[in-house]
């Protein structure tokens, strides 16, 4: 993909992530990832790695093959409106706008253009996300060339668009919840002893191997949890007392009320 350009309108959290996984990756050449933001000063890291940054809409979408939309849920018709004398039928849009559908993005679009939703989180800075992906008016070479790209800054999976808003609270918010666990944990570790460095590098190590037990050997939890739980052992006095104050239904519920926020 050497050859190919890619532009990320929008670059704030998610847009600056994007970037970051796409220079770290070398799928493409670092003056092919172009990146656009009002205020440019906040893109001059990415400016230092090499890809080209700026505030013309237009310009990045006319020279770009691939452009991903990264700007705020009610920035994005506006934007679209802004880049459409730029678009032709053989660029590949893909938005990572939470909760605009696709065939909202299509109805704004002058032409019929190979479209993308992703979900990303913003571990794609360091290639570690799950991204969910559906797509309209694509091909399957083009699908695989998105996939593809995905697939190198972390997980992909292909979902439905209907599944696009809960794909959007599990992985995309799942992180934030992710890390407040950690911080949780952290701070109970602080409690029984620890600095508040070793606690958050114990907690965080220990996440991350609880999440590769899945991930790699494609285990139940319930089955890595059993082997923990010693009988009258101190895990499951710590895991009934945190059930009993709610911890599985608090995320749950949580999760619930995110999807709802979405509806
Ligand atoms: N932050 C996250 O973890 C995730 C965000 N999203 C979605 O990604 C989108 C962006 O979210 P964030 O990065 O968090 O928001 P953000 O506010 O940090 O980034 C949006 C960026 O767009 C820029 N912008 C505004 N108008 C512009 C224009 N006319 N031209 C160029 N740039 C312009 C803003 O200056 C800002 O830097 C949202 O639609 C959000 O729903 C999706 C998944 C995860
Ligand atoms: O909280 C939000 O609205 C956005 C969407 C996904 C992650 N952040």
């Amino acid at each position: 993909m050497k050859d190919t350009s890619i532009s990320i309108i929008g670059g704030g959290n998610l847009g600056s992530s994007i970037a970051s996984g796409l220079l770290a990756s070398g799928i493409f050449s670092h003056q092919k990832i172009h990146i656009t933001r009002r205020n440019l000063e906040k893109l001059q890291n990415l400016a230092d790695q090499g890809a080209v940054t700026g505030n013309n809409n237009v310009w990045a979408v006319e020279n770009a093959d691939i452009v991903i939309l990264a700007v705020k849920p009610f920035k994005l018709m506006e934007i679209l409106q802004e880049i459409s004398p730029a678009l032709t039928k053989d660029k590949i849009i893909v938005s990572v706008v939470s909760g605009v559908g696709i065939q909202e993005i299509e109805e704004a679009l002058p032409m019929q253009i190979p479209l993308f939703r992703a979900m990303p989180n913003t571990a794609i800075s360091i290639k570690e996300s799950m991204t969910c992906i559906s797509s309209l008016n694509a091909t399957k070479a083009q699908e695989e060339a998105v996939m593809n790209i995905f697939n190198q800054l972390g997980k992909v999976v292909k979902i439905g668009e209907e599944h696009m808003d809960a794909a959007t609270v599990l992985g995309a918010c799942g992180i934030a919840y992710a890390l407040r666990f950690i911080r949780a944990a952290s701070q109970g570790g602080i409690e029984i002893g620890f600095s508040a460095e070793v606690s958050q590098l114990i907690a965080s190590q220990t996440v991350m191997g609880a999440a590769k037990l899945l991930l790699e050997q494609g285990k139940h939890p319930e089955e890595e949890i059993d082997k923990v739980t010693t009988p009258k052992g101190c895990t499951i006095a710590g895991l009934n007392e945190m059930e009993f104050q709610g911890f599985s239904s608090s995320l749950v519920r949580g999760i619930l009320a995110s999807y709802e926020k979405l509806q």
